[in-house]
């Protein structure tokens, strides 16, 4: 049967069975008679069996009644330990998805801005306001040494954070899409109290002068997120020790008190062996720990634990092994020796004993005096938090002295209850005034403790408490050992009976007030060690729920509004998105079309302008006079450079217009630009006298033609006048036609047959050689004049055929529209790469939204959860009672 420890035993099970058929841990407990009549009868085979197993069976009612109350109090333990427990690992995983979600979504933590009437206000006392709720107390001595309290008053409620936080937080909460672009938002501001309301998850920065708050409200988000990373990993490592402290069985307890006050013999009474030495002068100097043998392999023996060492029991090198009759010499060398520990064997029985009850492992801490210089070390180590309880020994003859004083100040401050042992009350003869005085100093210095004075405050005396056996002894040293010791205020009276009788009663007193002692004691570490085990557990759970869910509170506020505004980003950025990429593809083809019709339109108007120009070159009037038939070579190269010239005018003139319209072209794009990218545009400025600056003169040289003879005579055009003038008139003479149509240079051919058909065949061959002459001189002279009219003719025609063997105007045309094409390729590919980017950077964008918004949802889902849980942890804590046992077992402990 597993009694204690660990999980709730089978017996604690059945009880518990018992006593929730017994109206749910009722009032028949309370009734002792009841309890024994009303007693399942099972429970009597069940009977709890110490582990000790010298140790005897509960005979009497009452002892029964004590070790089921033991057992209940124990049960009532072990439900709310498996309850803190169970918060406590919940809440390790609750605070490991927030040490998870913090680093991807960095977590909002409060800040305050501090109006000055703040600031004074905290100047004014010296110290920050308190928690909402938690008294923060100080308790100073006056002049005339009494005490006064100085605790703050409270807060008045628990802080708004609705109203004020919602507004301010959609004012400044930040997304990592927004960041870019605008500068980083101060952090949300909060009400002062919800700020101050944090305690475990307070950040706390000490940098230079500047205070916490300043500090948090200059740093970035990123940093107060990893500020609170680290709080959260110190608090995951704190809530695995508090689960270990509260795992652990051991309880420590710390018997403390002023020089000589009787802390070892009252050590000593406790265990009923002559253990620690006793004297009338300072003796004990270093931390004496007394532990069941069984945690030493069952072995009887001191390990002094040399000064700078950790104590390992399983590790030599860390203590020196001494048998127990060296206890003197080494408690009293606090040169060598930093601690002790005692290993001894029990001889008390279990329901008596502290060290092995069965119930819990307990150790006993004897310490050193109180003075001076050991109040602030004694009060740093009953601080530690393995000390459970605090027995503080006073001397009844000398009260609490100063030192006594500020010990129990401070150790109440951190431990609630505090077991006042007033020891040496055989020496006091008014023995009311002494209880009322040091009661009185009670009160003032553990209030806490007075309410209780009765289970928590003694008047006892150590040195008559009877020692069983000499046997186990091992100091020569100190009192009686016989219960000799009582007061002395009698020792007046002679009569040796009357004398006997008065000090065999007071022994007997005094006995009964010990026994009281230790059943009060064994309550307090057995029954009460919640308060000190569990209790700092449960305050530290309901402090860090009450952080988390300020702290989940907030960010699920300020993830919802995150949400709601990267969704309106979102909803602004769809048509701006609908709209870029409309333009893309719309600017796109606009200059494409752009391009296209310019080139075309480039291209037919110098095709068609140098087509007109070299059909027109013909009729054209240079201006050149003709010099005459000697001079008709260098009058055809002078019309032939003129021809060239115009030709290379009309390139130009087309070059010029292709000019203007890439201008135009240009100044197109650049708008298009402007339209859809604003001043993101490049502001780029287009040379037009930088087009066509070569290739002129190898037109030039491709246009050239050579004058040859035949171009001054235009037989072609003669003939085709000839043509024309045939078949008019048949019935003209020979010579009249003949001379006609001589003179009049054109049918020549049909003069001379119409002649000869006249004149007959004889007279025909008689004129034909002078005739031939006579028409070649004709036909000469006719040629020679008609030379300024046929040679611009025929040098148009052969330019026009090398021209269009060099396929001239598709060329140019090809040439001059090309450069317009490249000319306005830059600003197209500006405006094309420009309209790509931004579309592709509000793609980006909206990518970048959408990623935050699925954070923010995240965050929000998270937070609503931990706002739920840490509220379920909470309560779950807050049901754990640890304020007293439950109804009815204190009174049947007591009985
Ligand atoms: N009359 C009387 N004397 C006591 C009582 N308790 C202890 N003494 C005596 O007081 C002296 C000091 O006792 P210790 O137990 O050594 O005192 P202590 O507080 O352990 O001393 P340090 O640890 O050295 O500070 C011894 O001589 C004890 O015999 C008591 O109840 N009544």
């Amino acid at each position: 049967m597993t009694v204690g420890n660990g999980a709730t035993s089978e017996s604690a099970a059945r009880l518990t069975e018992i006593l929730e058929r017994d109206s749910a841990f009722g009032g028949s407990f309370g009734d002792a008679e009841t309890l024994v009549d009303g007693w399942h009868p099972d429970l009597n085979q069940d009977t709890y069996t110490p582990s000790g197993g010298s140790q005897h069976l509960p005979d009497s009612s009452s002892e029964l009644r004590r070790t089921m109350a033991s057992h209940v109090h124990q049960l009532h333990y072990n439900q709310n330990r498996s309850a803190l427990a169970r918060a406590i690992t919940k809440t390790v995983e609750t605070l490991k998805g927030l040490q998870a979600l913090n680093s991807k979504w960095p977590a909002h933590y409060p800040s305050v801005q501090r109006s000055d009437s703040q600031e004074h206000a905290e100047k004014d006392d010296g110290r920050p306001q308190s928690r909402p709720g938690l008294r923060n107390s100080m308790t100073l001595f006056d002049s005339n040494n009494q005490i006064v309290d100085t605790s703050s008053p409270p807060r008045p409620s628990q802080p708004k954070r609705a109203g004020t936080s919602i507004g301010d937080m959609k004012s400044s909460a930040e997304s990592s899409s927004s960041a870019a672009k605008r500068p980083i938002p101060e952090p949300r501001l909060v009400t002062p109290q919800l700020a101050r309301d944090f305690s475990i998850l307070k950040i706390d920065l000490k940098m230079g002068n500047a205070h916490q708050t300043d500090l948090v409200h200059s740093l970035e988000k990123g940093s107060i997120s990893a500020l609170l990373g680290g709080q959260i990993e110190k608090t995951i490592r704190h809530l695995q020790m508090i689960r270990e402290r509260i795992e652990d069985t051991a309880s420590k307890v710390l018997v403390t008190g002023d020089l000589n006050a009787g802390k070892s013999t009252f050590c000593n009474a406790l265990l009923r062996r002559k253990i620690l030495p006793e004297d009338q002068q300072p003796c004990t100097s270093i931390f004496c720990e007394v532990l069941d043998v069984r945690e030493n392999a069952g072995i009887e023996e001191v390990h002094a634990i040399p000064v700078g060492h950790k104590y390992n029991r399983n590790d030599e090198r860390t203590y020196r092994v001494f048998k127990l009759s060296k206890l003197e010499d080494i408690v009293s060398d606090n040169e060598h020796w930093a601690q002790c520990k005692i290993y001894i064997k029990d001889i008390r029985a279990v329901d008596e004993s502290l060290l092995s009850n069965g119930v819990v492992d307990i150790a006993l801490i004897d310490a050193p005096g109180l003075n001076h210089d050991s109040v602030i070390t004694t009060a740093n180590f009953a601080k530690q938090e393995e000390i459970d309880v605090v027995v503080f020994v006073v001397s009844a003859a000398n009260h609490f002295t100063q030192s006594a004083k500020e010990f129990v100040f401070n150790a109440a401050r951190e431990k609630a209850y505090i077991f006042v042992v007033v020891n040496g009350f055989d020496t006091i003869s008014n023995q009311k005034r002494c209880k009322d005085m040091i009661l009185k100093q009670v009160s003032q210095l553990s209030p806490a403790t007075s309410k209780e004075s009765d289970e928590l405050v003694h008047f006892v005396s150590s040195n008559g408490i009877p020692i069983p056996s000499e046997q186990f002894s091992t100091t020569g040293s100190g009192g009686s050992g016989s219960g000799s010791g009582g007061p002395d205020g009698d020792d007046d009276d002679d009569d040796p009976n009357k004398k006997d009788k008065g000090k065999g009663k007071q022994a007997k007193e005094n006995q009964r007030d010990f026994s009281q002692l230790e059943a009060s004691l064994r309550r307090f570490v057995l029954e009460k060690r919640a308060r000190s085990k569990l209790a700092p557990a449960k305050t530290y759970l309901l402090n860090l729920t009450s952080d988390l869910d300020n702290l989940a509170t907030i960010n699920r506020d300020v993830a919802q509004a995150e949400m709601d505004r990267v969704s309106k980003e979102l909803a602004d950025l769809e048509p701006q998105l609908e709209q870029a990429k409309k333009a893309t593809n719309e600017a796109g083809e606009g200059t494409d079309t752009t391009i296209e019709e310019k080139v075309t339109e480039i291209y037919d108007y110098t095709r068609d302008s140098l087509n007109k120009t070299v059909v027109n070159v013909a009729e054209m009037d240079f201006g050149i006079e003709y010099p005459g038939f000697l001079m008709a070579y260098s009058y055809a190269e002078e019309v032939k450079l003129a021809m060239i010239d115009e030709l290379s005018h009309c390139i130009s003139e087309c070059e010029e217009h292709a000019r203007q319209q890439t201008v135009a072209g240009v100044n197109a794009i650049k708008s298009l630009g402007i339209l859809h990218l604003g001043n993101s545009f490049p502001d780029f400025s287009y040379r037009p006298e930088n087009m066509y600056r070569r290739q002129k003169d190898l037109l030039a040289r491709q246009a050239n033609i050579e004058v040859e003879f035949f171009d001054f005579f235009d037989f072609g055009s003669l003939w085709e006048r000839q043509e024309k003038v045939a078949g008019t008139s048949v019935a003209v003479t020979v010579t009249g036609v003949v001379a006609g149509r001589l003179v009049g240079g054109v049918g020549w051919m049909d003069g001379a047959v119409g002649a000869a058909r006249i004149v007959g065949s004889n007279n025909l061959r008689r004129m034909i050689i002078p005739g031939l002459v006579a028409g070649v001189c004709l036909v000469a002279a006719y040629a020679l004049t008609s030379i300024p009219t046929s040679l611009p003719r025929r040098l148009s025609a052969k330019l026009a055929t090398q021209l269009a063997l060099l396929d001239y105007s598709h060329v140019n045309a090809t040439r001059i529209s090309s450069e317009v094409r490249r000319a306005l390729k830059y600003p197209a590919d500006t405006l094309r790469v420009g309209l790509k980017r931004n579309h592709e950077k509000m793609v980006a964008l909206k990518k970048d939204i959408g990623k935050t918004r699925g954070e923010a949802e995240i965050a929000r889902k998270f937070f609503t959860n931990l706002v739920r849980e840490s509220g379920e942890i909470r309560e779950g804590v807050r049901r754990v009672d640890l304020e007293g046992p439950p109804a009815g077992t204190a009174q049947m402990g007591r009985l």
